[in-house]
């Protein structure tokens, strides 16, 4: 059984809703179990800031199947709870990204685990912390709780 980490956000519609029900459908999967979820996260928008504010969230899988039948599986999940993609960064009814996935290191077309940009979001990292601070990152060779702290400092320094 495989232990990975999916990060959630939501910044359209009902935004908590949202997010339960992309849990509750991960769960439904016959392959995938949640098996933590971290508590909900207000946050303000990164990168493109001229949209609505997010909550994120994380939660820990277990599941058999491999990272791209899990991408698989993720994407389905967004299109069913009614994600247009209409530019990059844009507001969304449902992300769902692969953040972690034991401790693999992949990067394809279409999928790259660690998901590249999780050490410099804040939300990722935090609720990550919640649920999985001692796991490392094997691209850094640092803890989860270690890449948050970094993060923070050097958000002080800028
Ligand atoms: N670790 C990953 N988790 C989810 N999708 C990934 C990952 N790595 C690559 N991708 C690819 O990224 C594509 C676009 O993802 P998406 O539209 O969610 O990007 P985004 O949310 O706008 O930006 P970001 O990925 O930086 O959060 C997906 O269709 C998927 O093929
Ligand atoms: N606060 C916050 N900002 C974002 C988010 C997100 O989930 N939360 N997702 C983005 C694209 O993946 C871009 N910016």
């Amino acid at each position: 059984m495989a232990v990975a980490y999916l990060g959630l956000g939501s910044n359209l519609g009902n935004r908590r809703e949202n997010l339960d029900s992309a849990v509750r459908r991960l769960d439904e999967q016959s392959e995938i179990s949640v098996t933590e979820r971290s508590s909900l996260y207000e946050t303000e928008p990164y990168g493109k800031t001229d949209q609505p504010d997010f909550i994120n969230m994380c939660v820990e899988v277990e599941t058999r199947i491999s990272p791209l039948e899990l991408l698989e599986n993720v994407l389905a999940i967004e299109h069913e709870l009614g994600r247009v993609r209409k530019e990059v960064w844009g507001p969304r009814t449902i992300d769902i990204d692969i953040l972690l996935y034991e401790d693999l290191e992949l990067s394809l077309d279409d999928l790259s685990i660690p998901h590249t940009e999780m050490h410099k979001r804040a939300f990722v990292l935090d609720p990550l912390a919640e649920i999985a601070g001692g796991r490392i990152h094997p691209g850094f060779g640092k803890t989860v709780q270690t890449l948050k702290e970094e993060l923070e400092a050097g958000e002080k320094n800028v």
